[in-house]
């Protein structure tokens, strides 16, 4: 049987006690290929790296290093969460680095959308080679590879998780505990390892971060303006019990600046953009009819809360012909 094939045999993981029976079989497994040896995960905080990190804290505990980069694209209090939730909480080895100016020195005055991610994408890799270079005794690299990254590198897409190892790779092995899993397999497995629901819920968030949603140039005031903005708009569609209602929500900050007055004086201020979504397949998307209250309510907190912004729109572009992200 080819390790990569999900059997069709296996139960489709729905309950806690399936999830329960999972987690105890590749506890199991994850002792019996690494032994005592040392494991090596990237760890962003997105669900899948942290249900991955979950399980092998509990399978392994001290033999896992986590590295965590803070690129300076991630949304308001996601690192600190990273760090509160497997340093303080689960007793981790976790690795944190901030790079933030490193990779904001880099952006400054690139504004072409491709070359950003590739600028956000070349650098992680770097700074992620050049901490794990200063590590020793490192045999295994985990990764959080899903069951969907394995199909569709068989078909639609090259995955950067899947596909063999490099040449040049430098460990004894790859240890990937939730590869034949769901999404959805993967969040009940992350609930009972104990991760709190915003991060195994958690909506999809672009590799590159707040860096594709700080539209053109990134500077970094625009991207302080977007932050907020963003974490007020999180907090007020939860407080409106949208956010299990809503697929994926965000703001968006243009390069270009808009005339507000305030005090009797005339500003130039910047606009900020409410994108949501609702989908099924990500390929067609509409625009939920959001109460028109709660607009105006998180309209009026960001314009209050939020230095240099003096406009809130709600984008009502459907995808096709929108895409879901503006770059
Ligand atoms: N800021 C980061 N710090 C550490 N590792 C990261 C970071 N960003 C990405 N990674 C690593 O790269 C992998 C792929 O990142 P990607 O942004 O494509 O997310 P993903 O496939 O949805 O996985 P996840 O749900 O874990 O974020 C992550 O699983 C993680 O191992």
């Amino acid at each position: 049987m080819c390790l990569d094939v999900r059997p069709e045999s296996m139960e489709r993981i729905t309950t806690p006690e399936l999830a329960e029976k999972f987690i105890e079989e590749q506890i199991d497994l994850v002792r019996k290929q690494v032994g005592d040896k040392k494991v090596l995960l990237a760890l962003s905080g997105g669900v899948d790296s942290s249900v991955v990190a979950a399980l092998l804290i509990k399978a392994i505990g001290k033999q896992l290093v986590c590295v965590h980069v803070n690129h300076g694209l991630m949304r308001k209090g996601e690192s600190e969460q990273v760090i509160e939730m497997f340093q303080n909480q689960l007793e981790a080895n976790l690795i944190y680095i901030d790079a933030t100016d490193r990779f904001l020195d880099l952006l400054d005055g690139v504004a072409d959308p491709e070359t950003k991610r590739k600028i956000i994408g070349g650098e992680f890799v770097k700074v992620f080679e050049e901490e794990t270079d200063k590590l020793e005794g490192i045999s295994f690299l985990a990764q959080g590879t899903i069951y969907p990254d394995i199909l569709e590198s068989k078909g639609v897409k090259a995955h950067h998780n899947v596909g063999g190892l490099p040449e040049d790779f430098k460990f004894e092995g790859l240890v990937e505990p939730v590869k034949l899993l769901y999404k959805d397999e993967v969040r009940v497995v992350g609930k009972v390892l104990g991760l709190p629901s915003n991060m195994v819920d958690r909506q999809p968030f672009p590799g590159p971060g707040l860096g594709v949603r700080c539209l053109g140039a990134i500077t970094r005031d625009r991207l302080h303006a977007l932050r907020e903005a963003d974490a007020i708009l999180r907090e007020e569609f939860d407080k409106a019990g949208l956010t299990d209602k809503v697929w994926q929500f965000f703001t968006v900050i243009p390069d270009f600046t808009s005339t507000g007055v305030k005090d009797g004086k005339r500003l130039d201020f910047w606009p900020v953009i409410i994108r949501a979504v609702n989908t099924v397949d990500a390929m067609h998307c509409t625009v939920p009819e959001i109460d028109y209250k709660v607009l105006k309510h998180i309209t009026d907190r960001i314009l209050n809360e939020v230095d240099g912004v003096c406009r809130v729109l709600y984008d009502l572009s459907p995808k096709p012909i929108a895409t879901i992200e503006w770059e």
